[in-house]
């Protein structure tokens, strides 16, 4: 089922929904779809709990774990097989065995497309890393395949999600900031088709500036991955004059960094997306070195523009045609999680703008 139709029914029926579960439906199925070609339809209006989504849950916050407790605790654990390290193990089983399944499958039907010479070009990932084995000259054994597949399915799904998720929230919380949303659309739009249900395709979205500055100030408040590290490949030392050895892990905070007056000026609370447009008009490029919410150098974030491109045209389409109300006895407060979720979901009635 698509996104639109849930909401629909949703705003039709008065319901209470959790954006935040959605959102993560949403992302995950057309992830699935994108890496492996098959839907695993969690986006329904019943949200079912998917083996594979659950999994994925349970691996994250074991790794979360891993991060904050001493070595010789997960060890013991791990030795146990309880706790965390219990949880990491039956996820990582559920996970492989999931993906051992459908790369089965996908080499049985790449097979057929090769020897039936069919063209394939908008396949899956998993397909065109099977057929274009010999020109790019990769590995593709079953590991290959299963690590690149979650490494896509890890990087993509949540962290969409959660931006979508923060950007929903900190707009329904800031009425101006959604009528400018709106006229900005309006604008794009031709005028005997305004003030009525609008779907927003990715070249209608891709240039707005009132709304890429919206975005920005969500994910430099909320990043979804809020804590990064790096360590050193030689002996070097921070601009600070501190040494760092290569054995030794930098963690940092992109939350914080995102807050902090030094970096973001007085303001820095404040939701502003006038901050990412310059006197012109035009967007203001902030360095990724100070906007960290995709990373930077070498490791940036290789989905930055797609995934730009995808919140927007999924959020003009639900801000243009809906109003979000969010439930106000359930708090919206950030879970401390290895992906900024939220503590309780995104708790939310909709209202239609027009039929
Ligand atoms: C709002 C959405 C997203 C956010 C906030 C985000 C954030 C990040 C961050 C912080 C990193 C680590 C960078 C570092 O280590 O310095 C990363 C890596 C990565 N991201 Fe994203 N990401 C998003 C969406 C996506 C999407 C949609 C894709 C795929 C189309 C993607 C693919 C990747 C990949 C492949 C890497 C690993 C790059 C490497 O290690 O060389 N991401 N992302």
């Amino acid at each position: 089922m698509g996104l639109m139709p849930i909401i629909d029914h949703a705003a039709k029926h008065g319901l209470v929904i959790n954006l935040e579960d959605i959102f993560r439906s949403f992302t995950f199925d057309s992830t699935c779809l994108l890496v492996t070609g098959y839907d695993p339809s969690c986006l329904s209006l019943e949200l079912p709990q998917v083996l594979f989504s659950k999994a994925m849950n349970d691996f994250g916050q074991a790794i979360l774990y891993r991060h904050v407790r001493p070595r010789s605790f997960t060890k013991l654990q791990k030795w146990l097989n309880v706790g965390q390290e219990g949880k990491y193990k039956k996820a990582w089983k559920v996970l492989d065995d999931i993906l051992a399944e459908y790369i089965c499958q996908k080499r049985k039907e790449a097979n057929k497309l090769i020897q039936e010479l069919v063209s394939v070009d908008d396949v899956d990932l998993l397909t065109s890393y099977i057929t274009e084995k010999e020109s790019t000259g990769l590995k593709c054994d079953d590991k290959f395949l299963r690590d690149n597949a979650l490494n896509m399915i890890t990087a993509t799904t949540d962290t969409t999600s959660t931006a979508l998720t923060w950007f929903a929230w900190l707009v329904s919380k800031h009425p101006i900031v959604e009528n400018k949303i709106i006229e900005e659309l309006e604008s794009k739009i031709p005028i005997g088709e305004t003030k009525r249900r609008r779907l927003f395709n990715v070249d209608e979205v891709k240039n707005l500036v009132y709304l890429h500055g919206a975005l920005c100030e969500a994910l430099r408040l909320y990043p979804p991955a809020p804590l990064n590290h790096k360590e050193p490949v030689k002996p070097d030392m921070l601009p600070s004059g501190h040494p760092v050895h290569p054995k030794t892990k930098v963690l940092f905070s992109v939350y914080s960094m995102g807050r902090m007056k030094s970096i973001w000026r007085e303001d820095c609370y404040e939701f502003k997306p006038e901050r990412w447009i310059n006197e012109r008009g035009e967007i203001k490029h902030e360095p990724s070195y100070k906007f960290l919410s995709f990373g930077a150098g070498p490791r940036i974030c290789l989905g930055k523009e797609t995934s730009f491109i995808q919140i927007k045209a999924v959020a003009s389409t639900l801000i243009y045609n809906y109003r979000i109300h969010v439930v106000e006895e359930t708090p919206v407060v950030p879970a401390v999680s290895i992906v900024l979720h939220t503590e309780y979901g995104l708790m939310t009635r909709i209202s239609k703008r027009w039929e």
